[in-house]
């Protein structure tokens, strides 16, 4: 990209937006929650009584969270945090998606790399916030939704045509693996000027609806590592990460954008003594508390302005490098509990979470991409079409004969593959007469030539399938407008963009009262 482009598209700086999300009370909270002090031994891995009682308190209107130290016995000095959002337990995915996502993944479609990550204690709910209930369509978490939203997008976008691909991998014992080919050896992390970190030989697959990428989803999801611990039935063990790469091309200008989106769902941060995690499961935890304690010492090196962030302790945090202080637009989504069981582990999620807060990042839109396979592709088909044309003009100069009876038969042996996409083979037969001049041709007076022309003609058959194959990869735009939604739903959609804009607006006004108060709270 030249300097003139950049510094055209460069867009201010840009916080990363955090919201914090409180699950609710999960069913063995709330059994034991309504028992007294029971007076009962406390066993190592058993968790018992009064630790249930409820320490956070959300106040979604201001944006603030509350959290009672269990220690101070008048309950009188919460620790009181704001964020740009925060969710209680009655919030619903669809809440959360409209209000903090869906703003996102438009930016992703106008071409910025964008970044969800939901962060937090186990057992807190990322991977219900990220994914949800597969079987329930009111559960259905972050990661399904982007899809819709996508393709609801392409679906509408008319004269543009898109190249989608999704990849799916998983961080596990500090290596990556490539989930959609979980057999492959472990991938590796690789730096470029102007391309930023990424996975060389990661596999990506070519998606063309919403089905193609719900089947990435779960194919990954197969081969994910998931645990059972003492704080969650399945536990992620695990950082996973879904990346989404849309390339768009506007078919009037010819300009290439290309927008990228990382989903992450990062393994939860845990205690031996609460998990009773033993033999390999014990190994899993070190290693994903070692990861985010280096994405803890990114987070706090980036917020204090530190002249050195350390993104090289980890894979995860050389990973996240675009999304924390780099070039993209990042959401953290920070899971927590609301008992006070956990309230060291909450209390800490919080403070990493409104550091996260003064993270700046640098968004900038990927216009005229010089890496983009689309471009790639078109300049190919630009290619291949021009060739196409040339054959067929050359063809056409050669000396004919007239056509006979005889001659009918050959006609059925040679039939381009011509495909309604291709506006060039289009103009090279685009009329009956013109095919039976083609097919003369094969009348040529001796052999030799009818042979040489016969090849000539194989060759342009070739090139036209080659032609299919890579025009077959695009999705054009607009073909779908009826398809899944109504234009009131489509308007219901732009609403819905509006109310997040207007709520994230006034949470950031609110945010600049919010913070002499921290400033109070750390000294
Ligand atoms: N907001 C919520 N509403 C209802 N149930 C929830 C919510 N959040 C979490 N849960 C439930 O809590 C349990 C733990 O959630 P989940 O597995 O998503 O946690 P996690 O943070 O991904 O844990 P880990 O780090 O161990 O993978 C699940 O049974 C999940 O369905």
């Amino acid at each position: 990209m030249d300097s003139s482009n950049k510094s055209k598209n460069l867009v201010k700086n840009e916080c990363v937006q955090v919201v914090v999300r409180c699950r609710p009370m999960s069913k063995k909270e709330l059994e034991n929650n309504s028992k007294s002090f029971s007076g009962k031994e406390r066993s190592t891995n058993e968790i018992i009584g009064n630790e249930f009682k409820q320490v956070v308190d959300v106040y979604p209107n201001r944006g603030v969270i509350e959290i009672q130290n269990p220690s101070d016995i008048n309950r009188e000095n919460p620790k009181m945090f704001t964020y740009d959002a925060v969710y209680d337990h009655r919030s619903t995915q669809q809440d959360i998606y409209d209000e903090v996502v869906r703003p996102l993944v438009s930016s992703v479609l106008e071409g910025f790399n964008c970044c969800v990550f939901a962060y937090g204690q186990t057992g807190t709910g990322k991977t219900f916030t990220m994914e949800g209930v597969r079987t329930n369509e009111n559960l259905k978490g972050i990661i399904p939704r982007a899809f819709e939203q996508i393709w609801f997008h392409i679906n509408r976008a008319e004269n543009t045509n898109f190249l989608v691909t999704a990849s799916y991998m998983e961080i596990y014992m500090e290596e990556l693996r490539d989930l959609l080919k979980p057999n492959s050896k472990s991938l590796e992390l690789r730096e470029r000027e102007n391309v930023g970190v990424f996975v060389p030989n990661l596999h990506s697959v070519l998606c063309k609806n919403v089905d193609e990428m719900l089947n990435v989803m779960n194919q990954g999801n197969k081969n994910r590592t998931v645990g059972k611990t003492n704080m969650n039935e399945h536990s992620s063990r695990s950082h996973a990460i879904f990346m989404i790469k849309i390339e768009m091309c506007d078919l009037e200008t010819n300009k290439v954008k290309v927008g990228k989106l990382n989903l992450i769902d990062l393994a939860g941060s845990e205690r031996q003594s609460k998990t009773g995690a033993t033999a390999e499961r014990l190994k899993e935890a070190s290693k994903i508390n070692r990861a985010l304690s280096s994405l803890g010492n990114v987070i706090s090196a980036l917020a204090e302005n530190s002249p050195h962030i350390p993104y090289r302790d980890s894979k995860l945090t050389r990973l996240l490098q675009d999304s924390l202080g780099g070039n993209s637009k990042t959401i953290m989504i920070a899971n927590i509990g609301p008992s006070e069981y956990n309230y060291n582990e909450t209390l800490t999620t919080l403070r990493y979470a409104h550091r996260a807060k003064t993270i700046q990042n640098k968004p900038v839109k990927n216009e005229d991409s010089q890496d983009a396979k689309l471009k790639e592709y078109q300049d190919e088909i630009a290619r291949l079409k021009m060739m196409i044309t040339e054959r067929q003009k050359r063809e056409k100069t050669l000396p004919r004969r007239k056509r006979t009876k005889k001659t009918k038969v050959l006609e059925n042996s040679f039939d381009v593959a011509k495909s309604d996409e291709s506006d060039g083979l289009e103009e090279v037969y685009d009329s009956d007469d013109e095919k039976e001049c083609d097919n003369n041709l094969l009348l040529l007076a001796d052999a030799e030539t009818r042979e040489a022309v016969q090849r000539e003609k194989e060759v342009t058959q070739q090139l036209a399938q080659k032609l299919k194959e890579l025009e077959g990869q695009f999705v054009r735009g607009g073909r779908n407008i009826l398809d899944t939604y109504s234009e009131r739903q489509m308007e219901l959609e732009k609403r819905l963009e509006e109310i997040a804009e207007r709520k994230v607006g006034s949470l950031n006004r609110k945010y600049a009262v919010d913070t002499c108060e921290y400033i109070n709270f750390l000294v």
